[in-house]
Parts: C-alpha cells; sequence; structure tokens
C-alpha cells in the first residue's frame, strides 16, 4: 500500500511497540539549547547517568545570548542558563555552539546550515519550533524538559503515532507573495487548532517551487497551527541544498543518501487521514492584527468587526484582541502605525529573508519614528550577508545590525518592544506580551517588515516592488 513520508519515517524508527500504548522511537538527532536543558543535565547527574549519544547531540546557546555587546550579559538568570549550558556540554562531552563560536546562531537556523538536518531523521529538541527541521522530509518536534533527559539517557523517546494530514497549496504565488504569508494564510483560514494531533505534510506546486529556506518558513509555524510536526517530501531541491554541507556525506555516499531521501517521499496514492487545501491566488502579502497567529489578513484589508463574526465566542475573542491591540474595528491596516521592526528569528532571519528585505530598502531611509533592528539567524548567515554588503543596506537605511540570537522575538535578552508600542515583526508568536509587557505584535514577512520600516505604518510591500521594478 501506498505510504505517505509520516509513516515511512515512524516505522523505519520503532524500537518497541505494544498495542494500544505509544511506541518508542529511536532518535537520530538531539538538538539543545540553553532554556530547556538545565534540569535535564541535572536530573542525569542525580541518577549517575551518562549521555547515551553525545555524538547525536548538537548544543547552541541562542534564546539569551545578547545582540550587542556579546562580552556582557546583565540578566542574572541569561548569564547563568549560558554558563550553566556551557558546563554541561563540557561535562557530558556534548558538542556546542557556544556564544562565540563561528556556528553559533538560532538552533533551528544552525541545524539545516550544518547539514546536521536530514530528511529521514527523527529530530528533537525542548523547544516548540523544531518542526522547522520538517522542511527537509525529517520528522522534527518539540519536546518537553523530562523528554529531553529522556532522550539524552536513552537516544529513545516514546510517542503515540500521530495522524496525518495533508496540507496542499495549489497553484502558483503571486507578486510579492513570500512563504510567510503562506503560512500566515493558512493559519488564518483553517484556526490555530486546525493541526491538533497531526503531523502536517505541505504538498503542492506552490510548496515544490520553494526554496529550502522558504520551505522553513512554512515548516517552522507549523506548530501555530497547532500541529505535532510538519513537513515536506524531499526533493531535487532539498537534496542540492544538503549537497557539499559539513554533516552530510561526501561523493558517491552522498548520491546514495540522495537517492534514499527522494524514496521517502509520500507515495502517488499514499492516503492521509484528513486534507485542507489552499489556492496561491487566495493569498496576499498578510499581516496579524490579533493576539493569535490565526487573526491576520492580506494587507488591502481592514480589521475585522464584530459583525463578520457569527459565533459569540469568536466576537469576544475580536474584542478581547483588539482592546490588547488599542485597534478599532474596521479600520485598514495599512493605517496601523509601528514603532518598532524586527527582522530575525527562526522563522524568517535566513540570508534568503535579508537579501529579500534589503532590496526594499536600498536607498531608503527608516522612518524616524521607526527603531529597526535586523539580528541574523546565525554567525554563518550574518558573515554570508556581510560578504554581500547586506549589512551596509541596512546599516545605511538607518537599520541597526546585531550579532545573532532569537533576540526580540520573545525578549528574553534585554532586547523587547516597550510596553504600548507596536512591532512589525517576522517572528512567528505575536501572543500578549511575547515581546516585551504590553507590547503589540504584527507578524510579517521579512518584506513587509522593510516596507513597514521605510513607511512607519504598515503598508503593501508590492507598491515598493513595482517602484523597485519601475526603476529598473
Ligand atoms: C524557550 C522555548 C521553550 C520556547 C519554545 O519552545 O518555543 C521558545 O523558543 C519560543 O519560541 O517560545
Ligand atoms: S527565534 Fe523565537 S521562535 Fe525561534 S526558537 Fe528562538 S524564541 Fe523560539
Amino acid at each position: 500500500m501506498a505510504k505517505t513520508i509520516i509513516e515511512k519515517i515512524w516505522e523505519q524508527h520503532i524500537v518497541f511497540e505494544e498495542q494500544g500504548k505509544p511506541d518508542l522511537l529511536y532518535i537520530d538527532l538531539h538538538l539543545l539549547h540553553e532554556v530547556t536543558s538545565p534540569q535535564a543535565f541535572e536530573g542525569l547527574r542525580l541518577n549517575g547517568r551518562k549521555v547515551r549519544r553525545p555524538d547525536l547531540c548538537f548544543a547552541t546557546m541562542d534564546h539569551n545570548v545578547p545582540t550587542r555587546n556579546r562580552d556582557t550579559i546583565t540578566d542574572p538568570v541569561s548569564r547563568k542558563q549560558i554558563k550553566t549550558l556551557q558546563d554541561n556540554c563540557d561535562e557530558f562531552g556534548v558538542p556546542l555552539a557556544g556564544i562565540n563560536h563561528p556556528d553559533q546562531g538560532i538552533v533551528h537556523v544552525i541545524g539545516p546550515e550544518l547539514g546536521l538536518t536530514q530528511p529521514g531523521k527523527t529530530i528533537v529538541c525542548g523547544d516548540s519550533h523544531t518542526s522547522t527541521h520538517g522542511a527537509f522530509g525529517a520528522l522534527a518536534f518539540g519536546i518537553g524538559t523530562s523528554e529531553v533527559e529522556h532522550v539524552l539517557s536513552t537516544q529513545t523517546l516514546w510517542q503515540s503515532k500521530p495522524k496525518t494530514m495533508e496540507v496542499r497549496i495549489d497553484g502558483k504565488l503571486g507578486f510579492g507573495v513570500t512563504a510567510k504569508d503562506v503560512i500566515l494564510a493558512i493559519i488564518s483560514k483553517f484556526g490555530i487548532d486546525m493541526g491538533t494531533g497531526y503531523v502536517m505534510e505541505y504538498t503542492g506546486e506552490a510548496v515544490r517551487n520553494l526554496t529550502m529556506e522558504e520551505r522553513m518558513t512554512i515548516c517552522n509555524m507549523s506548530i501555530e497551527a497547532g500541529a505535532r510536526a510538519g513537513l515536506i517530501s524531499p526533493d531535487q531541491t532539498t537534496i542540492e541544498y544538503l549537497r557539499g554541507r559539513r554533516h552530510v556525506p561526501e561523493g558517491d555516499a552522498f548520491e546514495q543518501e540522495a537517492d534514499r531521501w527522494l524514496a521517502l517521499a509520500t507515495e502517488e496514492g499514499a492516503e492521509y487521514d484528513a486534507i485542507v487545501s489552499i489556492h496561491a491566488d487566495e493569498i496576499s502579502p498578510f499581516v496579524t492584527w490579533g493576539t493569535n497567529p490565526s487573526m491576520g489578513s492580506g494587507i488591502a484589508e481592514h480589521v475585522p468587526s464584530a459583525a463578520d463574526y457569527e459565533k459569540q465566542s469568536d466576537k469576544d475573542a475580536l474584542k478581547q484582541a483588539l482592546a490588547y491591540m488599542h485597534l478599532e474595528e474596521g479600520m485598514p491596516l495599512s493605517s496601523i502605525a509601528i514603532q518598532h521592526v524586527f527582522i530575525g528569528s527562526c522563522t524568517n532571519a535566513r540570508l534568503g529573508d535579508l537579501r529579500a528585505a534589503s532590496k526594499i530598502i536600498r536607498g531608503k531611509k527608516v522612518h524616524p519614528s521607526v527603531t529597526a533592528i535586523v539580528v541574523p539567524g546565525s554567525e554563518t548567515v550574518k558573515r554570508a550577508a556581510e560578504q554581500e554588503g547586506l549589512d551596509q543596506v541596512f546599516l545605511k537605511a538607518g537599520f541597526e545590525w546585531r550579532e545573532t540570537g532569537c533576540s526580540m522575538c520573545l525578549a528574553m535578552n534585554e532586547d523587547s518592544v516597550p510596553a504600548g508600542e507596536r512591532c512589525a515583526s517576522t517572528s512567528n508568536r505575536n501572543f500578549e506580551g511575547r515581546q516585551g509587557a504590553g507590547s503589540m505584535t504584527h507578524l510579517v514577512s521579512p518584506v513587509m517588515a522593510a516596507a513597514a520600516a521605510i513607511e512607519g505604518h504598515l503598508t503593501d510591500v508590492r507598491n515598493y516592488m513595482e517602484e523597485a521594478v519601475a526603476s529598473v
């Protein structure tokens, strides 16, 4: 019987199964960061255990690292978490890209970059956005700290078999429409619970045409759609991205792996437990106006009104979100003034994202009432961008060019949005207080963030792009 990639990877990793109980899965790659690992290592120490396969682990520091001055970590909790990870990795022999390491970066950016993320692997990390790695056709999901301890000591994990969902994106994406708009549009159309209990596989013409970086943006936000994980079957784009990366085999061995990877793809006629679809024509540059990622619309639209909803619970949710966001029902989205722009995070801080944003701002100036920062996703991204002169484009326009890390995505370090101020952000979460107590977040793509930085309010990037095209 034809199978989905999800079933194939699952079956290949079962170590132990018993009817009606979760399966014990082998884990091929365990990524770690400083926030969710301290108690797990402490648990090992208390029980006199070792890390079973340090060679299948890789750690980095990302959530707490300062993006201005690497040598001064002012927050005592941040300082402690960073020191603790360093000590734990030293003690247990876990490879680490520490704060000043040339490979350091956001865990979900560096895994793929180093070629650690590969098709067919089971990948876990004590972090919900581990779904990012699914872009490669890996089964990648976030786990809790007690599970981190379990994986450290056994290299296995108990997991209930998920249901499968096909999320099909037909057609070709329009002018100015990016991967970020695709995933925001999907979550807006089907809701934040659409994926509960499922692993979602993104399919369709629009997906096949995306680069690996763009696929990562989509898979990254699977968790915001409630899914356990999200993935994309490997194809030639996947293979070409991985060729030559540090942790993949070389020469003939690579070609053999490539054949094995391609054979994992979902087979023609395989059945999913659920199917949803969206057409590329339905998707325009998106922006969120509310306090969860489903509360968003195309930039040409308006903040919804209570009258637009039938259910009282939806009307109430709208009112609550708008009260927090200090927005009025029915106002045009493009009239919303912003004071901050954040181009960063594991969703949208890769080289392609920075390139795209830089094209919008080249030769322009950040609006005087806006503070705009670029936080590259990794040291590797930062170096590559600097080599192309992108840092100079951003700096000339009035952006700050920072060191790498999670930064303003969740404001665990000193980068935060002050209470009562608004940020156009390329990150993935817009919950109340996410970017700082009382801060207001509008999730957008990198090009939309760049255009907002120039205008001082949310704006349709397509106008900018038309101008850029016309000036050629
Ligand atoms: C700190 C970490 C546990 C958290 C997550 O799991 O997602 C963070 O990365 C986030 O994005 O909120
Ligand atoms: S960049 Fe944001 S979403 Fe990604 S891992 Fe860091 S805090 Fe989480």
